[in-house]
């Protein structure tokens, strides 16, 4: 018999086996009214979690905070109630012109930019989603059909959102192939790994986020809230899809 999550302070007994997790307390809200039967199970510091059903499947929303230390937290502590499919539902900046605001990306991997992965595993050890939750992101967001332009591939994972005195090479990445950046894919993937759990994450493009393309940070507009509508039906029809 497990007992209540400490931070989350769930009662595992409470959990369903699929979790959706995003940054924003808010945004867990507004996907939990997407699903039949919502309840609000737990809140605790950043962690609001709702759980419900979509197409007749118990699923759990979660919030899990801003950066890699306080999203880990939430990870493991998903992992150690049971969780075994785990989706985010994100935000991101944009590296490559072609992935416009507005736009989505699903995550195949992620650069480990965190600090916080290097205190899990070796500097080797890859941030890799499941294949198969990737493939049934894809296959849901074709299904639906929804008009934006959805891309899929490498993201990148940072600490910082703010930067410092310290030149972050954005270019390089940008160079790479890197679709967009981040600050959580890398903690949700490798403790995914290393916990035995399926992780995908699918994000919503807010804006560019490479020091030549930089735009006004605004997280507030139509554009990115449909996006985000869009990336939550898609996510919720892909974790009942999977096995
Ligand atoms: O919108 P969420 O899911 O929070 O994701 C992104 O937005 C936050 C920064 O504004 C970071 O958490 C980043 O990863
Ligand atoms: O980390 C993030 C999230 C959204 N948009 C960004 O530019 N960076």
């Amino acid at each position: 018999m497990i007992e209540m999550l400490p931070n989350l302070k769930i009662d595992p007994e409470q959990l369903p086996k699929r979790a959706i997790v995003c940054g924003d307390p808010k945004r867990a809200a507004r996907i939990a009214e997407l699903l039949e039967e919502s309840t609000l199970i737990a809140e605790n510091r950043e962690y609001h979690s709702y759980k419900g059903k979509w197409n007749g499947t118990e699923v759990a929303v979660v919030s899990h905070g801003v950066g890699s230390p306080g999203a880990a937290v939430c990870f493991e502590e998903l992992a150690k109630g049971g969780v075994k499919t785990i989706i985010r539902v994100g935000t991101a900046g944009s590296y490559q012109k072609e992935v416009e605001p507005g736009s989505l990306v699903i995550s195949s991997a992620a650069v480990r930019q965190d600090g916080l992965t290097s205190q899990l595993v070796p500097p080797g050890f890859p941030a890799v989603a499941n294949r198969r939750v990737v493939d049934a992101l894809v296959t849901a967001a074709e299904k639906q059909n929804t008009g934006l332009h959805v891309a899929e591939g490498i993201t990148l994972t940072l600490d910082v959102f703010y930067s410092g005195v310290v030149d972050f090479p954005h270019k390089l990445y940008q160079k790479a192939g890197v679709l967009a950046v981040e600050m959580e894919n890398t903690a949700l993937f490798v403790i995914s790994s290393l916990r035995g759990m399926k992780a995908g994450s699918i994000l919503a493009i807010d804006g560019y986020a490479d020091a030549d393309l930089l735009e006004t940070y605004d997280p507030h507009t139509d554009f990115t809230r449909k996006a985000i509508e869009a990336e939550a039906r898609i996510a919720l029809d892909a974790i009942v899809a999977v096995e």
